[in-house]
């Protein structure tokens, strides 16, 4: 069989791999099902083509060879829809029909919208499975697995999903290596098609001709950066750079610059709690969310163990407005904190194409494709924000920040660019903290009554105490965002007590 044959014959390891896991749940498919009761849904797209072939060879492989006489396969059995619309490109159509005549495929068109139409289809058939070439990243594949039963509300029948992990560029690899036809739309420049109305070439393949209005197209397997296979399709933008509006966190920063806004910060670390390294980002963290204004609630050490982190991510998201978590990130068995956030927020780890793409520019081409060498991260819930300057962006989980830094020069970094990226959204920050502090050799009885009563004067500001040692002196720190309060609490507290009881700490 031809495409078993170009695949076996491939070097491509990860291909290879990708092609065995979605044979092998076509033949579980094949064995649960009887062949009258699963059906291809076909849509002329570079995905749709993919399955068409993988389930021709997983047919064949399925059967064995007997049935196919001379390891080729000319009647496709498998049933096959095809929802046509009128917004379809016609070049979609046409491919559509060449392809079922090409293949022998039995295409039952269907012209009404997807639900009723499996109504229809699922009443006059007994259909129980539905093939698609749904992957990971598609907006529809939220939630789904290999086999996925149809939604609530949607008749019932088992969606079938053999390519759900598969990249865009796995897409690319299988039609190049097995040499399979696909709509020419793909080498005009379209990367992923929708219907007319919402589809256009995808300008990151655009070849500029300056000397004519002509503009022209590179294929879409040119398109090197899978994480930009729907440029061409016309999206409804938010505004912020997170993507999906949240409720709460930095999204609402403009309109609540007066306002309190509060951040925890949460460190991953068993070497923290074993005392042999010491956690220096949070206290750094502390002083850069106070710079911009906001205030710090806890900052806590957890353990390397997803459900440590789970339950305190789930603490801290609720009664802050933001939660920056840092430590256990990476592939390690004891990078746990990825996980931990999903659990937090009752989603699962997917693989995420966009953060595969990053981290493969970064290491190279040497992931095989097995699941758990992709970058997994919580499904649904995660955006990833980019700048140029970091080699792999920040990942934000509603809200929650993962920040992959190690150390204080790598905090700070990640920590410019988060500022940045907030900026460019046309969000100002808030009013920064200022902080003033004063020593005095008073004992903590004699200055215990004037500032408690300090504390009744000036509730707009914090007041702390603190000893650097019994017999030294003790320090009276101000924090506030008025300037001027400060001031007039610290005049306040010399007129309570005698003149040159305190200095200032500069
Ligand atoms: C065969 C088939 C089965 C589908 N099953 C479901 C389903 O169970 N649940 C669901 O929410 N959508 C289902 N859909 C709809 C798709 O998830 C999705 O809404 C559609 O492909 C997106 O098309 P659009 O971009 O034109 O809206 C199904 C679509 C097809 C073709
Ligand atoms: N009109 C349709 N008729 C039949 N099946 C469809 C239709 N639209 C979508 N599907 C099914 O949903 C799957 C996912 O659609 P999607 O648009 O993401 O992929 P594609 O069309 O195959 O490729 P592309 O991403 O390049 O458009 C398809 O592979 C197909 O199985
Ligand atoms: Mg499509």
């Amino acid at each position: 069989m031809e495409i078993d044959k170009a695949i076996r014959e491939s070097d491509d390891r990860r291909l290879k791999t990708k092609y065995n896991n979605a044979i092998h749940v076509i033949q579980r498919a094949l064995a649960l099902y009887s062949i009258e009761e699963v059906t291809f849904s076909f849509n002329g797209g570079k995905d749709s083509t993919v399955l068409l072939n993988l389930l021709r060879a997983g047919y064949f492989l399925h059967k064995g060879e007997q049935s196919c006489p001379n390891g080729s396969l000319t009647n496709f059995p498998i049933r096959t829809i095809y929802f046509e619309s009128t917004s379809a490109f016609p070049e979609i159509n046409s491919f559509t029909y060449d392809t079922a005549t090409t293949y022998g495929l039995q295409l039952d068109i269907i012209r009404s919208d997807f639900k009723s139409g499996l109504e229809a289809l699922l009443k006059a058939k007994p259909i129980r499975a539905i093939f698609l070439g749904v992957r990971i990243g598609d907006p529809t594949a939220v939630g789904q697995e290999q086999f996925s039963p149809s939604s609530p509300g949607w008749p019932p029948f088992m969606r079938v999903n053999p390519i759900l992990d598969w990249s865009y560029r796995d897409v690319w690899a299988f039609i190049l290596t097995c040499k399979v036809q696909y709509c020419s739309l793909y080498d005009q420049g379209y990367t992923s098609i929708g219907s007319i109305h919402d589809t256009v070439p995808n300008a990151l393949l655009c070849i500029s001709n300056a000397s004519s209005n002509n503009e022209k197209f590179k294929p879409a397997y040119m398109l090197s950066d899978g994480r930009l296979e729907r440029a061409g399709r016309v999206k409804k933008i938010s505004p912020l750079v997170c993507g999906q509006p949240v409720e709460n966190g930095m999204d609402r920063v403009d309109s609540n610059r007066n306002s309190i806004l509060t951040a925890s910060a949460i460190a991953v670390g068993d070497e923290i709690l074993f005392g042999i390294v010491e956690d220096q980002l949070g206290p750094s963290l502390c002083k850069k969310l106070h710079s911009i204004g906001w205030a710090v609630s806890q900052t806590a050490v957890v353990r390397n163990d997803i459900d440590s982190v789970a339950e305190e991510v789930e603490r801290q998201k609720s009664s802050n407005d933001m939660v920056f978590i840092y430590g256990g990130v990476g592939p390690l068995h004891s990078d746990v904190t990825s996980a931990g956030v999903a659990k937090a927020f009752g989603v699962r780890l997917a693989p995420d194409e966009e953060f595969e793409e990053y981290l493969r520019q970064l290491i190279g081409d040497h992931c095989t494709g097995d699941r758990n060498e992709m970058a997994l991260l919580p499904e649904g819930i995660t955006e990833l924000l980019h700048h140029d300057k970091l080699p792999v962006p920040l990942i934000k989980c509603k809200n929650v920040i993962i920040l992959a830094a190690t150390n204080l020069a790598e905090l700070d970094k990640e920590w410019n660019c988060l500022i940045e990226l907030l900026r460019s959204t046309g969000l100002s920050l808030m009013e920064p903290y200022k902080s003033e502090s004063l020593t005095t050799d008073l004992s903590d009885v004699e200055a215990a009554q004037p500032l408690s009563k300090l504390c009744i004067e000036f509730p707009d500001l914090h007041i702390g105490c603190y000893r650097k040692s019994r017999q030294g002196p003790l320090v009276i720190s101000f924090q506030g965002k008025d300037q001027a309060r400060i001031e007039a609490a610290i005049e306040s507290l010399s007129k309570k007590l005698h003149p040159g009881a305190f200095s200032e700490v500069i």
